[in-house]
């Protein structure tokens, strides 16, 4: 891939992970956004990074930028980095710039973001030896070693004591087939637990802190993640747990005033159905939105930011 060249992405099929390692090429628009709308790229930062690549690709391919932009930003509603990402390349793009080398320096970046919020969360999960995290926000869903998981990856290099207890995070498992997986693969203690056992770990004094990832920020703080993490927020508040949000800058969306606002993917059946040959009605959203008040910090590249979060995040983003 040379500068201003790209003829085709590589991107690791995360729903085969971790049975099988598949790396596909993805030679047009199309393939982009499907591979996003299914999953088979995920994780708010690593579909951002996809999405400025495929925008990228398509201006290559002598594709319209903005109705590429607008079909690219679809494929999946509720993570804001991806609408982000892609109006970046876009913008560079109108500025006559090379859309390839911004999209490029966005993957950058994110790498160098997610080492930033990993020292943070280190320093302010001192003392904290073990977390409960929810769904996979690691190397597979950026282009560093992560967001929440940046943090037991920060303090695993530092030498400091860190154990995970990791939900399954149904009904697509990225818990257990990715989470669980990763962090076994690079050494970190880690349990993987049912979603429906993560109030009475909490309950039981087994988790220090609950830290997860984050999809899209309201300018209140109000945070949307993946579906479970409400429940997660509200069980840690009523154990007096500390809950955190691990996110970069670019998962904060201040047009967003509240989580009321944010839109929630909903997906199909048949993530629920599997293995059930019935027509059985579904309710399936891919989000849910944890209000701010049951958050003590959000972790970002700019720091550790604290309630109130209208003020905090005006103050990082400005
Ligand atoms: C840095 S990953 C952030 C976020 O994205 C994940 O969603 P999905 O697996 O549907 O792409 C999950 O909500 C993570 O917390």
């Amino acid at each position: 891939m040379s500068s201003g060249l790209v003829e085709a992405i590589a991107v690791i099929d995360q729903r085969l992970l971790p049975g099988e390692l598949v790396v596909r090429r993805l030679e047009t628009v199309e393939a982009v956004v499907d591979a996003i709308a299914t999953l088979a790229v995920r994780g708010a930062n690593v579909i951002g990074s996809a999405g400025g690549l495929g925008l990228a690709l398509g201006i290559r391919q002598g594709l319209d930028a903005n109705t590429t932009a607008e079909q690219l930003i679809a494929a999946r509603p509720t993570a804001v980095n991806l609408a982000v990402a892609v109006n970046l390349v876009l913008a560079a793009h109108d500025a006559g710039e090379d859309p390839l080398e911004r999209a490029l320096a966005l993957l950058a970046e994110d790498t160098e973001q997610t080492r930033l919020i990993g020292e943070f969360g280190r320093a302010e999960l001192a003392g904290v030896t073990t977390v409960l995290t929810h769904c996979n926000t690691g190397r597979l869903a950026t282009t560093g070693w992560g967001t929440a998981l940046g943090v037991v990856y920060a303090k695993q290099a530092a030498g400091e004591e860190i154990h995970v207890i990791a939900t399954e995070t149904r009904p697509l498992r990225q818990g257990a087939r990715l989470t669980a997986w990763e962090l076994h693969a690079s050494g970190v203690d880690v349990a993987l637990i049912p979603d429906s056992a993560a109030a009475s770990a909490l309950a039981q004094g087994r988790v220090g802190a609950v830290i997860v990832g984050a999809d899209r920020i309201a300018a209140n703080g109000d945070t949307a993640n993946k579906i479970g993490t409400r429940a997660l927020a509200v069980a840690a508040h009523h154990e007096g747990v500390p809950f955190y949000v691990a996110a970069t800058l670019n998962a904060v969306d201040l047009g967003t005033v509240s989580g009321d606002a944010i839109e929630i993917e909903e997906r199909g059946a048949g993530e629920m159905l599997e293995g059930i040959p019935v027509p059985i009605p579904v309710w399936n959203p891919a989000f849910d939105v944890t209000p701010a008040h049951l958050i003590a910090g959000i972790i970002t590249e700019a720091g550790v930011l604290k309630p109130p979060f209208d003020a905090s995040l005006k103050g990082a983003i400005a």
